[in-house]
């Protein structure tokens, strides 16, 4: 969830790998070239070969996030071939310090374990400066929308290792949507089995939940909510917000307790949920550490995938496998599939890479939720260091029409101290931040390499707001924020509001330049590699993910969203994983 302000510090440098790879010598460069001479027939390991020892993987894995730690860890589990998980970032401590930044479900971990990427949080001409034989700059940075820290994770478990241990599910009508869209087996019929496999929900066992999944899901009662939490909670009912005690039951509009994958206090990751007791299997492989430039394919056999190429400190190296699926996330997934050739031809030509499967959609439709954080200054004595920072959530409509269109919330107890920039700027060294998210935007940006060269920076255009009408309902929704803002539960508890005035809530004008401005991404980046049927021209994969006019090599991760659930995204990440690792079992 949004937490950061429209500024910020440089996330901090990736600590070094932790735990280590066979290296070998460097093979020729990768520039231009795409395709990889034949492997030699199968030769897969016997169990418990060493890595080195291995000559063909039955599946290597790109990305230990999210999806890819679930991924690995259960294809492992089926015992039948060997699995080489490889993950950019480093590995999580072993064992892991409950006081360790990535157990500590009370805050975000934006430094340290990141991507240091930055990102346009609009659109430029980038793209098709390139395209037209430009360097690709278009237009120099202005402000600092082109230049936004979108810290994604880069660690084993990704995401989920470092984001705020939310677990709410899409709703049922964004299955529907999935289903209209050409992907049958994703309706809300269809995935609810998913998400009840990987969950282990303590306090609604029964139908609707899971209760022996890996991935605990816990709720903190009413009567246990912060007071700030309780006063809004009682201002959603006197505003007509029903009581939705199970918020994960499929039902829209109401306000309840959020779930959380969360044990006392420490998040519960993909890694620790999932892969952490699949570490000792003999045929799985983690190889932290690792960045995948790109697949290989051996273009004699119908663009089939045999393996990538990986660099680590600078030198680069082969890996072989029978099939390679790809869950480096919305921005890491269409980045390989560029650089391996898989991608819009006038793009790769531009860059001078040699096309393998021409599929303008890679990269193209990234979205992430767009959210406005008002934020105050609480009362001496109403919060906290260290109390939970989400407690509580509301879907409601912001009134720009009948929809039940945002999802508002506090983020409450927060140290401003681990807001980049923050503490600067006003001083406050305790905020509360009355965040609304715009539940399925409209808008749309893209990911796309400018240079052939791996260590070249991408262009990440998330597109807020460039779409009028997602403008419109957060302005409605900030006015509605406004309102509980100014209850009498609220505003005495929160007596100084950072920017926002009654003034200027009053003018239409000054609301929508101040939603422009202050909106933020949730860091739920997806859709940028679609699954769809064939007939869509900008889909990427089927809806099993398998990559169109490729062979042997899928998609897993979010990047296969074909819109964006109504909720924050990983718990539908581990649902998507656990559907398509069963499908590749099959
Ligand atoms: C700060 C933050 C807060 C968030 N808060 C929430 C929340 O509270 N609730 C919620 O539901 N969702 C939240 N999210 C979103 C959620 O965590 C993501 O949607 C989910 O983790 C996506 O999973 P994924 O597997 O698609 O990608 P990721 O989990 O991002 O995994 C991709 C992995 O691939 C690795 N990788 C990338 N490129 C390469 C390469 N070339 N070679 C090797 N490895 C590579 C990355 O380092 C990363 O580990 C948050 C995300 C962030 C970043």
């Amino acid at each position: 969830m949004t937490t950061t302000p429209s500024s910020g510090t440089p996330a901090s440098p990736t600590p070094a790998p932790s735990s280590g790879t066979s290296s070998a010598p460097t093979p020729a460069p990768s520039s231009g070239t795409s395709s990889a001479p034949t492997p030699s027939p199968s030769s897969s390991p016997s169990p418990g070969a060493s890595s080195s020892d291995v000559a063909e993987w039955d599946h290597v894995v790109v990305g230990g996030g999210s999806a890819g730690a679930l991924v690995a860890a259960r294809l492992a589990a089926r015992g039948t071939g060997t699995v080489l998980l490889l993950e950019a970032g480093p590995d999580q401590p072993r064992p892991r310090d409950r006081s360790h930044p990535l157990a500590d479900a009370g805050r975000l971990v934006l430094a340290g374990f990141n991507w240091d990427y930055r990102a346009n949080l609009r659109t430029s001409g980038r793209l098709e400066d390139l395209i037209k034989g430009g360097d690709g700059t278009g237009t120099p940075a202005r402000a600092l929308w082109e230049r936004f820290p979108y810290q994604l994770g880069k660690v084993i478990g990704g995401g989920s290792a470092v984001n705020g241990a939310i677990a709410l599910r899409g709703l049922p009508r964004d299955f529907a949507t999935w289903a209209a869209q050409g992907n049958p087996d994703w309706s809300w019929e269809r995935v609810l089995p998913f998400y009840r496999a990987i969950e282990n929900d303590a306090d609604f066992p029964g139908r609707l939940h899971g209760d022996s999944g890996p991935l605990p899901i816990r709720r903190t009662p009413r009567a246990h909510v912060h007071q700030l939490d309780a006063a809004f909670w009682e201002e959603c009912n006197r505003q007509g917000v029903r009581d939705l005690p199970d918020l994960n039951a499929g039902d829209e509009a109401g306000v309840g307790p959020i779930p959380g994958n969360t044990v006392d206090g420490e998040r519960i990751d993909a890694d620790t949920a999932f892969l952490a007791g699949s570490r000792e299997l003999p045929h799985l492989h983690v190889r932290p550490g690792v960045r995948v430039t790109r697949v290989l394919f051996d273009p004699k056999h119908r663009n089939r995938a045999v393996g990538v190429e990986t660099e680590r400190d600078g030198r680069l190296d082969t890996v072989r496998a029978r099939n390679v699926i790809l869950t480096a996330g919305a921005v890491g997934t269409p980045l390989v599939l560029q650089r391996s050739g898989v991608g819009d031809p006038a793009l790769l030509g531009a860059l001078g890479i040699d096309p393998v499967a021409d599929l303008p959609g890679v990269g193209r439709d990234l979205v992430d939720h767009p959210s406005v954080v008002i934020w105050s200054r609480p009362a001496d004595g109403v919060c906290t260091p260290g109390l939970p920072w989400r407690q509580v959530a509301a879907r409601m409509s912001s009134g720009f029409d009948e929809d039940v269109d945002v999802q508002m919330g506090l983020l409450n107890n927060v140290e401003s101290h681990t807001i980049p920039g923050f503490v600067d700027r006003l001083g406050w060294p305790l905020v509360v931040g009355l965040s609304v998210m715009l539940m399925r935007p409209r808008s749309r940006g893209r990911v796309f390499l400018t240079d052939a060269d791996p260590a070249a920076a991408p262009a990440i255009e998330i597109g807020l707001g460039t779409d009028p009408e997602d403008i419109e309902r957060l302005c409605h929704g900030v006015r509605r924020a406004w309102s509980f803002l100014r209850s009498p539960g609220l505003s005495d508890r929160l007596p100084r509001t950072q920017f926002w005035s009654d003034r200027m809530i009053a003018n239409d004008g000054v609301v929508r330049s101040g939603v422009r401005h202050i909106m933020n991404p949730g860091w739920h980046a997806s859709g940028s590699c679609r699954m769809g049927p064939d007939t869509d021209p900008y889909a990427v994969a089927d809806q099993e993910g398998r990559v169109y006019g490729t062979e042997n090599l899928r998609i897993a991760d979010a990047s296969l969203f074909p819109a964006i659930p109504s909720a924050p995204t990983n718990l539908t990440t581990l649902m998507l994983a656990e559907k398509l690792a069963r499908s590749m079992e099959e």
